[in-house]
């Protein structure tokens, strides 16, 4: 299809990341801003077919999976969610991705310049899904306790530190959306946001729809966004990781999908915490066009 192959881009994979996140030699990074790519298999028309997503990475492989595929939506298929929408980064099973059919889907944490260079060409549609980096910092502080094959720090401020040098799972955030967004035009790509998912679900999906030109019926929208729900989500155990091998998950800690909310740095982090934060993430991101939404409450 003109993308290489995943092994073509000699990744040195240095941690798992059983749940999305990527990981190269960076020092890693963050839980919520992921990436799901998506294309289809070969010969792409023009342009069509990729998309990839930041944040909420589990929430928008589902939501894509539901509006892709007819026999997840109306439950007559039952397939893993990796199976559906598998890792570019990680290929489990050995699986040949230049053989999947079309429209082949991937999530990944790369950063934009490790992806197949086509992308660059804009053969393919990428989703790019952020979240607040404070509720993502606080995700990955609960999911380094549920996974058992990432380090668990108990000492959140020696954790945010982690975090905020990129010494955590895929990498640095702020470098990953820092580079994102200031290399956006060269991408056919859509910005999602956790919070715009959270405050108005049936919207988000929508744009998805109109981006990857799917046509759905206002039934098939209504399940679509049914079943992207928290709640159903939790109860889903595809959605919510429950067959995951007790070697890599924790399940007796918590389950994948927490608490779903915006705004839950608030329950942890201190003043001088949120402090220290805001003065990395303002000299950091100060060239970008990002207003970050820390409270369900803020306009979107
Ligand atoms: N449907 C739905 N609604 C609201 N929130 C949801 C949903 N699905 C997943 N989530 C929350 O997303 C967080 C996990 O992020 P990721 O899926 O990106 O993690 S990972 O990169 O795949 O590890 C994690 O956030 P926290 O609950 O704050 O830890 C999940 O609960």
């Amino acid at each position: 299809i003109g993308l290489r192959r995943p092994e073509d881009l000699e990744l040195n994979s240095s941690a798992h990341c059983p749940s999305g996140l990527i990981t190269q030699d960076l020092s890693p990074t963050i839980t919520s801003w992921h990436m799901n790519t998506y294309w289809h298999s070969s010969q792409p028309p023009q342009g069509s077919n990729k998309k990839v997503s930041f944040s909420g990475t589990v929430w928008t492989q589902n939501i894509l999976s539901l509006i892709i595929h007819e026999g997840h939506r109306n439950g007559t298929e039952n397939v893993e969610t990796m199976e559906r929408i598998p890792w570019l980064e990680y290929r489990t099973k050995n699986r040949d991705y230049t053989v999947l059919p079309s429209p082949r889907v991937f999530a990944t944490h790369l950063p934009y310049y490790l992806l197949p260079r086509d992308l660059r060409n804009k053969r393919g549609r990428i989703i790019y899904v952020t979240r607040n980096p404070k509720d993502v910092m606080v995700s990955y502080y609960h999911f380094s306790k549920y996974m058992s094959t990432l380090e668990e720090i108990p000492d959140f401020n020696l954790f945010m530190e982690r975090f905020l040098a990129g010494k955590v799972l895929a990498s640095s955030w702020l470098d990953h959306v820092a580079g994102w967004y200031s290399h956006a035009e060269d991408f056919n790509i859509l910005f999602v946001t956790y919070e715009e998912m959270k405050k108005d679900l049936r919207s988000a999906v929508l744009k998805i729809c109109n981006f990857l030109g799917k046509k759905l019926s206002e039934e098939e929208v209504d399940s679509v966004v049914r079943q992207a729900t928290f709640e159903n989500m939790r109860k889903d155990p595809r959605a919510n990781y429950e067959n995951l091998p007790d070697d890599i998950a924790l399940k007796n800690k918590g389950s994948f999908l927490r608490k779903g909310t915006v705004g839950d740095w608030k329950n942890i982090m201190t003043v001088a915490q949120n402090e220290r934060f805001d003065k990395v993430l303002s000299e950091k991101m100060k060239t970008l066009p990002i207003k970050f939404i820390w409270d369900i409450n803020d306009e979107i």
